[in-house]
């Protein structure tokens, strides 16, 4: 499958893509700042290999999960909701410090994003993250030259697996259902993008809560973005 057979019938369009695990590794400093969250509160470490499955819904339901010690925080125990303003509070702060350290960008991104800017196509971020930590991480991974629009899990009222996020920036950016395509890495993503009626690809590098991709209903999976050329 090619970006432009899920553009068809034309060609350019816009194209949304998720952040963490799609574009950028960023779970080593999520998870870092998490661990910092913990050991401030007295808690043992979670460690990298349950964090990367804990991203993809936000940094409050990270929290929650991390409280928690699992992705099922609900219901949250009485003790894990008194600590969750000052948790949520300590991991900003953390990952403030943090973010970027760690990360990088997968291959193939660099390569699809100049493929799909030289065909004249828009480019939006619509990540879950919280909007403060978008343009600090895009700047230092070099990718933020690419996009035309950001949008973070807190910029509108409601984030993703809802459709509106996707469907804003589409419309910021002058696209339609016919042109425009979503790349994401977990149900989050191919939820609201099947939500939107919009075609989606999704990558099986990602995180996706650590279940495979294969069955979300994705329109393509892909190994690397650059199998989109
Ligand atoms: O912050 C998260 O939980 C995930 O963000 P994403 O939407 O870019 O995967
Ligand atoms: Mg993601």
């Amino acid at each position: 499958m090619s970006l432009s057979g899920l553009f068809s019938p034309r060609w350019p369009g816009v194209a949304l893509f998720d952040l963490d695990g799609t574009l950028v590794d960023s779970a080593p400093d999520l998870a870092a700042a998490v661990d910092q969250m913990l050991e401030h509160l007295g808690r043992s470490p979670a460690g990298i290999d349950r964090v990367r499955d804990w991203v993809g819904n936000g940094a409050t339901i990270l929290v929650r999960r991390a409280l928690a010690g699992q992705s099922d925080w609900e219901p949250a125990r009485p003790k894990d909701d008194a600590l969750f303003p000052d948790a949520l509070k300590i991991f900003f702060h953390a990952y403030e410090q943090i973010n970027g350290q760690h990360s990088v960008v997968y291959p193939g991104v660099e390569d699809c994003l100049a493929q799909l800017r030289a065909h004249g196509c828009k480019l939006g971020v619509v990540t879950n993250k919280p909007e403060q930590f978008v343009a600090p991480l895009l700047e230092q991974m070099g990718l933020d030259h690419w996009f035309d629009l950001t949008i973070g899990g807190d910029t509108l009222p409601v984030k993703k697996p809802d459709p509106t996020p996707l469907l804003h920036t589409m419309e910021a950016l002058g696209g339609t259902r016919g042109t425009t395509v979503m790349v994401g890495d977990s149900a989050a993503d191919v939820n609201a993008a099947l939500a939107a009626g919009l075609p989606c690809v999704a990558v099986r590098y990602g995180y996706n809560f650590g279940q495979p991709v294969d069955a979300l209903g994705a329109d393509a999976v892909v190994d690397s973005l650059a199998e989109l050329l």
